[in-house]
């Protein structure tokens, strides 16, 4: 498998209006390296170089602030969302609107998508009206939704078909992450179109890792994203267990926070945990999702996850206690219902 992790580049983080460095002429030459573009200044750009068209489709948690980052970037972004509203504040900062994904695809060099789940994944790529109808050569198409390899190779399949190339990109980092341009890009797919799409990923993310065959990123993700439902979902218990047997609940978030188990995600959402708050930042219905395609993964090749697997089933009941919108932390409300149940 190969790897490669490209750090942030000062260079093409210099935000210039118009995206002079992004030209359409270098987008359609898809041999253009990284190294090329971070060389190249507003000054190598000649007048027939009209700036590069970024498509940006899915204005959920993520999208928005990710697709808002181009935008003042001063890129060239045509966006599409199935619920119309959530494209007027990026409209008001300078985005076109299309009706459709496909049109925003045939209008567009490179387009990103950002879905909520497999199916919409797949819809909005391959549907009727969807983006794989206004792809053809010379676009790209870059998926950054977390989906299953399946479902990222299907939307390959219909992309390749079309003379596009593809990248899945799914995203480690979160809503804050996103806003601050700060996510870690799990790349796999076209190397060309990672090399073209990276002064975006460079203006959205702090880091890049390009991973080799369709699959490789989603299941880089999955992985991840397992870890990290486990450990939300031990830690809640920890809370829960802590407070029964009558600990301060605040301070032994700052005995996690200063020892060897201390994370990043403990100090952030534990005290509003403590407080039985959870505002939303990673929805635990996504959460929920990435644990059950993890799961398929492990089965596909016969690995045992028992911790994921019970992990899994905690969500589900909180999924089931109308918790699925809250952020997924609020899996500890599931712990607290069932230790009601036992007294
Ligand atoms: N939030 C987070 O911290 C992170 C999330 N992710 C992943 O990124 C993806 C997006 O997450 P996030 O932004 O939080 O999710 P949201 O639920 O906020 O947004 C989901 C997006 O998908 C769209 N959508 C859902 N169903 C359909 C459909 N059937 N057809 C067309 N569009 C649809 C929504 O449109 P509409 O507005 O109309 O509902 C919305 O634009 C998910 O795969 C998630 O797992 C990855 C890293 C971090
Ligand atoms: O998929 C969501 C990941 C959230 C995070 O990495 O903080």
């Amino acid at each position: 498998m190969a790897i490669l992790c490209s750090s942030f580049c000062p260079c093409i983080s210099t935000h210039l209006r118009g995206c002079p460095v992004f030209s359409r002429s270098r987008l359609t030459r898809f041999s253009v390296s990284i190294k090329a573009f971070s060389s190249q200044t507003s000054a190598s750009t000649t007048k027939d170089e009209a700036p590069a068209r970024v498509g940006f489709l899915g204005l959920g948690i993520m999208g928005s602030p990710m697709a808002q980052n181009l935008i003042k970037a001063g890129c060239d972004v045509t966006i599409w969302n199935r619920t119309k509203s959530k494209c007027d504040p990026l409209i008001s900062l300078g985005a076109k609107y299309k009706s459709s994904p496909e049109e925003v695809a045939a209008s567009c060099d490179v387009t990103f998508a950002m879905l909520a789940d497999p199916q919409s994944a797949v819809d909005v790529a391959c549907g009727e009206h969807g983006a794989a109808n206004g792809m053809s050569p010379g676009k790209g198409y870059v998926d950054v939704s977390t989906v299953d390899g399946a479902t990222s190779k299907l939307i390959n399949g219909h992309i390749k078909a079309t003379g596009a190339l593809f990248l899945e990109a799914p995203v480690s980092g979160s809503k804050k992450p996103a806003e601050d341009g700060q996510l870690i890009f799990l790349t796999a797919g076209d190397r060309s179109l990672y090399d073209t799409a990276a002064p975006f990923l460079d203006i959205m993310g702090k880091s890049k890792f390009y991973l080799g065959d369709v699959g490789n990123g989603a299941a880089m993700k999955l992985v991840v994203n397992m870890i990290m439902g486990s450990m939300m979902a031990s830690f809640s218990e920890g809370l829960v267990l802590g407070e029964k047997v009558g600990l301060d609940p605040g301070v032994l978030v700052e005995v996690v926070s200063q020892g060897a188990i201390s994370a990043p995600m403990f100090s952030m959402k534990g005290p509003s945990m403590v407080q039985s708050l959870y505002p939303t930042a990673f929805p635990l219905k996504h959460q929920q999702k990435d644990l059950r395609l993890a799961l398929g993964l492990a089965e596909s090749v016969s690995q045992p996850t028992p911790i994921a697997a019970a992990a899994n089933e905690l969500y589900k009941a909180a999924k089931s206690r109308g918790l699925s919108d809250q952020d997924f932390s609020a899996v500890i409300e599931a712990l607290k219902v069932k230790l009601q149940h036992q007294t």
